[in-house]
């Protein structure tokens, strides 16, 4: 008996599942996920994605055996895996979601895609967000998105799985050799970092905090997702989910939209609240169809007038302050070390990171991309790249928005609660000095017994650069190359290729009327 394999990838659900569901309808199925070395060999991934993905298999496999199946774990390289399947027992089609992942994903993809060319097996790949491969013009992207979030969720309904025979002379054991349980999953060794308070994978965990989300959370979402103290509530805390696939981006829009419409007229704030909420899920997708247009911005300069601005003056020591959380600015490091613990940070303070790495730290956003991507357990490539992109004003388009930690740090944690709870050397420091604490005078830092200073063993670092003067230098630097023919010049394709067409969820202006808001501003569109 033939069948149809199923591989999952990062959409580790089984409802709303477009592979499984359009598998399904052709006889029995087979489910794989599949451990690839190089791509955990990758320097984005780390061993908190590996852990989420484990969990979010045993879930997947929990929810398949009630139904007679599971999901198979195999270990190797694609296609190497397909070949060995395939010769142990050929499949009809292979059905998959399309993966708008970093480089390796992408190589990959063309591979399995050769494979099945050359072996005469069909391969099906469907889309999975609101972004279009093969986007031909930006100005039909939005009726696109739209249409994916209108169809109706995808129920695999009854499954058939295929069922695996032992030869003659194979115990079922030997049979089984090939591949393991999610709960056997081993992960590479070289993999490192795996935060004690992150989010735990698997979709019935997805589907309890939409609920908390819609039912209760939202209600703080409007004016609680800036600061880093009220946004791990407010904010929705689904990206990792998302990002991973336990539920689907057309379940998310589906619920919040039937939500919203079942609110009371008085309910302004909470509606309010969803809809800027809504606004975020197309943001998502329109984040991930600038790498699906354009893979190599992974790499490269959106515009590409920026090239060598930073790439030649990166310096390890600031970079390694910033990794430690000992740049010295309070606001800074205290992100640092939540987002270390907990895998996990609110949009403003992953913005004013990359600000400061960008602008007075001088840091080429890569290296800094690389070394976020291991640390948000939500690592979305397309989002994350164009995020890096566009906070360290690259991309050509976008307004250069520099963030100051002191001035983050007053507006967002007000009363110190925040630095003070992820920075203990700073809870007895007063607050007149709590963001600015090497201005304290020595004989307050000696009353303490907390030392502001230059080497490891201060208690508080001294910060590592003059924060007003080494901005000013970064964006006279910027601002000049801005300037150039050459830049303004290209600027055009990059709007045609990548910027948005339409000012989603934001409030219009009261002084702006009919005009239409410059391309370039509208990429700013995430504050209230
Ligand atoms: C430098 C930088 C890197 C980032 N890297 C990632 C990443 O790798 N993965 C990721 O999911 N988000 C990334 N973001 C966007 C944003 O910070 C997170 O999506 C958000 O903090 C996740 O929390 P939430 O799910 O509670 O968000 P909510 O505010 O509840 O938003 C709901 C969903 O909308 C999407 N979303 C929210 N904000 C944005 C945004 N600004 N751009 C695109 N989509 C958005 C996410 O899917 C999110 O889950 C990055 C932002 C910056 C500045």
């Amino acid at each position: 008996m033939s069948y149809d394999l199923v591989w999952f990838k990062r959409d580790l659900r089984w409802q709303d599942h477009a592979a499984l569901a359009q598998a399904a309808q052709h006889g029995p199925v087979r489910c794989i996920y599949v451990v690839e070395p190089e791509l955990w060999l990758q320097p984005d991934a780390a061993l908190q994605h590996f852990e989420f993905v484990r969990e979010s298999l045993q879930a997947l496999d929990d929810a398949l055996r009630l139904q007679g199946g599971c999901v198979e774990v195999h270990t190797g390289e694609l296609p190497d895996v397909l070949s060995r399947i395939w010769s142990e027992a050929p499949f009809r089609q292979l059905h998959a979601h399309q993966e708008t992942g970093n480089g390796f994903t992408y190589a990959r993809d063309l591979r399995v895609g050769a494979w099945c060319q050359a072996h005469n097996v069909g391969w099906h790949e469907y889309p999975q967000f609101g972004v279009v491969r093969v986007l031909k013009n930006r100005n039909l992207w939005q009726p696109a998105w739209e249409r994916h979030m209108a169809e109706p969720v995808q129920d695999v309904g009854e499954l058939r799985f295929w069922r695996q025979r032992a030869s003659r002379n194979e115990t079922p054991t030997e049979v089984r050799s090939a591949w393991c349980t999610p709960s056997q999953m081993q992960a590479p060794e070289h993999l490192q970092h795996n935060p004690p308070m992150r989010q735990r994978g698997g979709r019935h965990l997805a589907l309890d905090t939409l609920h908390s989300f819609l039912h209760a959370r939202s209600l703080g979402y409007r004016g609680g997702i800036s600061s880093p103290l009220s946004a791990p509530d407010a904010c929705s805390r689904l990206s990792a989910y998302l990002a991973w696939g336990c539920i689907s981006m057309r379940e998310v829009v589906q619920h919040t939209r039937a939500h919203i419409a079942q609110l009371p007229p008085q309910a302004s704030r909470h509606r309010a609240g969803l809809t800027a909420f809504i606004s975020r899920l197309y943001w998502h997708c329109h984040f991930i169809q600038k790498l699906e247009s354009e893979p190599a911005i992974e790499w490269q300069n959106m515009h590409r007038g920026y090239d060598g601005l930073r790439e030649h003056d990166f310096n390890e020591a600031h970079f390694e302050a910033l990794k430690a959380a000992r740049t010295g600015w309070p606001m800074v490091d205290a992100c640092v070390t939540m987002l270390r613990e907990t895998g996990w940070l609110n949009f403003r303070m992953r913005a004013m990171l990359v600000s400061v790495a960008a602008y007075p730290l001088w840091l080429h956003w890569r290296p800094v991309g690389e070394w976020l991507a291991t640390q948000f357990l939500d690592y979305e490539p397309g989002i994350h790249w164009s995020q890096l992109q566009m906070q360290s004003g690259t991309t050509g388009i976008n307004t250069t928005r520099v963030y100051n930690p002191i001035k983050q740090a007053q507006d967002h944690d007000p009363h110190g609660r925040f630095v003070r709870q992820w920075l203990p050397a700073l809870r007895q420091v007063p607050d007149t000095w709590l963001f600015e604490p090497w201005l304290m005078p020595h004989t307050m830092q000696t009353h303490l017994g907390v030392f502001v200073g230059g080497d490891m063993n201060s208690a508080l670092p001294q910060p590592v650069v003059d924060l007003a003067q080494a901005t000013r230098e970064a964006k006279q630097l910027l601002h000049s190359r801005r300037q150039t023919d050459e830049v303004k010049a290209a600027k055009k394709a990059v709007v045609d290729k990548h910027a948005s067409r339409k000012n989603w969820g934001k409030r219009p202006s009261a002084r702006r009327t009919s005009v239409a808001t410059p391309t370039d501003k509208q990429q700013l569109g995430f504050d209230f």
